[in-house]
């Protein structure tokens, strides 16, 4: 169910100094995400994705400008205060999984699980994304797609408010892809997470509600799909 803004920019921006240069990776960002809604950020290689990424998912702090998680101002917090923010309200879902070698697929969801305050059920979680025959299975005995759905199931399992997944499908094969696609649709819908999927590819935009086009560090776009595309039927 989409309502309220679930995180608010404003004027948002964040440079980068290389010695004498000043980059500037993110240029006064100014957009609200509502609660529940499936946002796809899109833009080319050093657009700012990752910058972004990294600002919403307060492992990075803006240069200047306020950014507001369900009406607090996080671009105030301190380090605690941000680690604290991260583990309640953030699941992270990154393009190489991130997955411990040494842990079987329940392990490595029950290790965020045990350091999170609410988490939900984690073989009930493996099941939903499909890997009931699979959780005592080692990460290197699992498919790119089967890791995917692991590090799914771990970010879901801290029942956060946001997933926040930077390229997914950036490591898979289309049709693998495009199943971790459908999985993160079908999370969005059956449970009203808000989910955010960074991307540089165009297609993708079209399964999203909002999409937020970046180029050179700029919001260049923000607009509403009144009808979204099932991510079955995407195709690039
Ligand atoms: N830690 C950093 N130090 C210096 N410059 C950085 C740093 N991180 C990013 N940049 C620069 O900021 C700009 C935006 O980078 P960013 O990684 O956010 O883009 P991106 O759209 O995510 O790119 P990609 O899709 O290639 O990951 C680029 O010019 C990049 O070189």
């Amino acid at each position: 169910m989409v309502n309220d803004a679930i995180f608010h920019l404003e004027n948002v921006s964040k440079s980068y100094k290389m010695g004498e240069v000043e980059v500037k990776a993110l240029k006064e960002a100014v957009f609200d995400i509502k609660c529940g809604e499936l946002v796809v950020v899109l833009g080319p290689s050093g657009s700012g994705k990752s910058t972004l990424l990294n600002i919403l998912g307060g492992m990075d702090v803006a240069t200047s400008g306020q950014m507001f998680f369900q009406g607090a101002d996080i671009s105030r917090y301190n380090e605690n205060q941000l680690t604290f923010f991260r583990r309640k309200s953030i699941g992270f879902i990154f393009q190489f999984y991130n997955l411990m070698p040494n842990l079987t697929a329940r392990e490595n969801v029950e290790l965020a699980a045990e350091i999170s305050e609410n988490p939900l059920n984690v073989e009930s979680v493996l099941e939903n994304v499909g890997l009931r025959d699979r959780m005592e299975h080692f990460p290197s005995q699992m498919s790119g797609g089967e890791q995917q759905r692991v590090a799914i199931a771990r970010a879901v399992a801290k029942n956060p408010d946001v997933l926040l997944c930077d390229e997914p499908t950036g490591a898979l094969d289309y049709t693998t892809g495009k199943l971790v696609l459908k999985l993160l649709q079908d999370i969005n819908k059956n449970t009203g997470k808000t989910v955010i999927i960074i991307t540089h590819n165009q297609p993708i935009a079209a399964m999203a509600r909002r999409v937020i086009k970046m180029r050179s560090g700029e919001i260049v776009e923000n607009y509403i799909n009144s009808n979204p595309a099932d991510a079955d039927l995407i195709e690039w």
